[in-house]
């Protein structure tokens, strides 16, 4: 009996060294491990987030799921398949965007280059010709379609690149840093038709640093550190996790010590404004601000105004990061 074959990228046991001199080319020879022993699941139809600081291994990662590096050790399959013994099978399920690079030729139109990546991947032409309108409408290059790529502009070109990535309609999509530098509307818009895609059932592996757009798009994310997982879990999971506090700003106008006693006595910090107003700044897990503020009213003050700040997954990541680099010292 053969055992069924999950839909799934299935990252198991990474490792992936890179040879390095570290003082020049005369240097003695060492190793870099960028990626120590990682594993990962990429479901169809889910966003799945990679996140750490720089250098942490992302892109390693990405373009090992992608068959443009060898794992050292370790495996990483797609539906099964071994992306180094069955890289040609595994191309054609997958497709890589990555914000740094454009991976298109300037020295052909839009349209050409399309048309170029299309027949790599093997599209037929009957559909291929509808396909590449559609994709040209949808990063907004339908006007220039027959203008050279060298005339475009960064972002015109970064456009073009997403939509050679959708050319083969992947069955897993690989976006390391898609947005950066992208203005705020096609970013907006890249993000809609990647949740799209995931919502029709495409496997999405996103790594960026914008913590704004994972924690929108992503179901599920994997944290890690100088190649080694650190956690993982829905974002919310995440700042759970790390008792990431939301954040309450309360201002009173007629400040007094009962007021600061108050704000004493719920851990809060006090700041006095230059308008004789104080602020008074409480971080804390549960939702405190009805309490915080009938306290304030109750031993006299009046308030000015109330803000309350959800936790961000930037503040989960940051406060992570910190916990790792604390155990690395110990
Ligand atoms: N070809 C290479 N040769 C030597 N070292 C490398 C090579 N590629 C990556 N590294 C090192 O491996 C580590 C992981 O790099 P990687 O680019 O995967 O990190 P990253 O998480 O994507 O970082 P960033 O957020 O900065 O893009 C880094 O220390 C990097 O310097």
């Amino acid at each position: 009996m053969t055992t069924p074959v999950k839909a799934a990228i299935e990252v198991r046991a990474l490792r992936k060294e890179f040879p390095v001199r570290d003082k020049g080319i005369f240097g003695p020879r060492g190793v870099k491990r960028a990626v120590d022993g990682l594993d990962l699941d990429v479901p169809r139809g889910r966003i799945t987030g990679l996140l750490g600081l720089n250098g942490a291994g992302k892109t390693t990662t990405i373009k090992t799921v992608a068959t443009l590096l060898r794992p050292t050790s370790g495996r990483v399959t797609v539906d099964g398949l071994d992306t180094v013994t069955d890289a040609r099978a595994v191309r054609r399920r997958i497709n890589l965007i990555a914000g740094g690079e454009r991976m298109v030729y300037t020295r052909m139109t839009g349209r050409e280059n399309l048309w170029y990546f299309g027949q790599l991947y093997d599209v037929p032409k009957k559909e291929l010709r509808p396909r590449i309108d559609d994709l040209l409408a949808l990063v907004g290059l339908t006007d220039v379609a027959d203008t050279m790529v060298e005339r475009y502009s960064r972002g015109m070109t970064q456009r073009l690149a997403i939509a050679r990535g959708l050319v083969n309609r992947p069955a897993y999509l690989l976006l390391d840093e898609p947005t950066l530098g992208l203005d705020a509307p096609i970013a907006r818009d890249l993000r809609r038709v990647v949740a799209r895609l995931a919502e029709e059932g495409t496997g999405v592996l996103l790594t960026s640093h914008y913590l704004a757009e994972v924690e929108e798009l992503c179901g599920h994310v994997y944290v890690i550190s100088a190649g080694r997982h650190l956690a993982a879990g829905s974002p919310a999971e995440l700042k759970a996790a790390t008792g990431t506090h939301r954040t309450i700003r309360l201002t009173v106008t007629t400040p007094s010590p009962a007021t600061a006693a108050v704000a004493t006595r719920f851990g809060a910090d006090l700041e006095l404004l230059s308008t004789g107003a104080e602020l008074i700044t409480l971080r804390h897990p549960d939702d405190m601000a009805g309490p915080l503020a009938a306290a304030i009213v109750e031993a006299g003050g009046s308030i000015g105004g109330l803000e309350i700040a959800e936790a961000s997954l930037e503040d989960a990541i940051l406060a992570l990061a910190d916990g790792s680099r604390e155990a690395a010292t110990v």
